[in-house]
């Protein structure tokens, strides 16, 4: 479960406080995937970060009672001039599984050929993001945390090979995606919530939570 108990979080501008969540206190249980549908600059990023523990709250706290993944596509725990493998192999470790299976689940699912052994700093947009995904799968958390739905590749192959694990997945892990897209987040869940004016508000389905985002669009 991820609990966020009284959070508040705002940036300055330099002209005026922007209210990303104000005393918001809510759940995401396990077994009952989220979608959080927000407008752009709302703080769908900064919500997901806090989740994942990468954004403390100013105020409250964000508890987490199982493994919670990284926001898919993000870079910041691969180091840039080690390769593929050695990433793969080090944060394989750090969440205590076999280096050996990891390294070989993300060189066969990311598909860059010889790039897995070098260093990750050369590789296009797309490979890394293949890279990345192909990472977090591999280490099997109990909920995804999902910004703004998947990466975009245009590797054909590669999207078929992740899609079919990813809905694999889906069945039996819970996953939390946001985006200002209602199409988007009709792929994963049932379950919605819209972020607005710092509160988060929860639906039992996603044309309720609609209702509410549509009648502000
Ligand atoms: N470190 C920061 N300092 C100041 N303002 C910030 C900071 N981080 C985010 N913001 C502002 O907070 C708001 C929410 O940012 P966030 O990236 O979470 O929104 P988002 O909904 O994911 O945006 P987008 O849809 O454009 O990706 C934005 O107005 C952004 O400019």
């Amino acid at each position: 479960m991820i609990e966020f108990d009284q959070v508040s979080k705002s940036f300055w501008t330099g002209t005026r406080r922007k209210v990303i969540l104000e005393k918001a206190s809510f759940k995401v249980e396990l077994g009952r995937s989220l979608g959080i549908l927000a407008a752009n600059g709302t703080g769908k990023t900064t919500l997901i970060n806090m989740m994942a523990g990468l954004e403390k709250p100013d105020e409250g706290t964000v508890r987490r009672s199982c493994r919670v993944s990284f926001p898919l596509g993000f870079m910041g725990g691969v180091v840039p001039r080690h390769s593929a493998r050695e990433n793969a192999r080090y944060i394989a470790r750090l969440y205590g599984l076999d280096p050996d299976y990891v390294e070989a689940f993300c060189r066969w699912l990311a598909g860059i050929g010889e790039y897995f052994d070098m260093p990750v700093g050369t590789y296009s947009q797309g490979m890394r993001s293949r890279f990345t995904f192909s990472l977090m799968l591999a280490l099997d958390f109990d909920i995804y945390l999902i910004d703004e739905g998947m990466p975009q590749t245009t590797d054909a192959a590669f999207n078929r090979r992740a899609g079919e694990i990813l809905r694999e997945r889906l069945e039996r892990t819970t996953v939390v995606i946001v985006s200002h897209q209602p199409e988007v987040l009709r792929r994963f869940v049932r379950q919605a919530a819209v972020l607005r004016d710092g509160r988060l508000h929860l639906f039992d389905s996603l044309e309720e939570a609609r209702e509410l985002y549509d009648y502000e669009a």
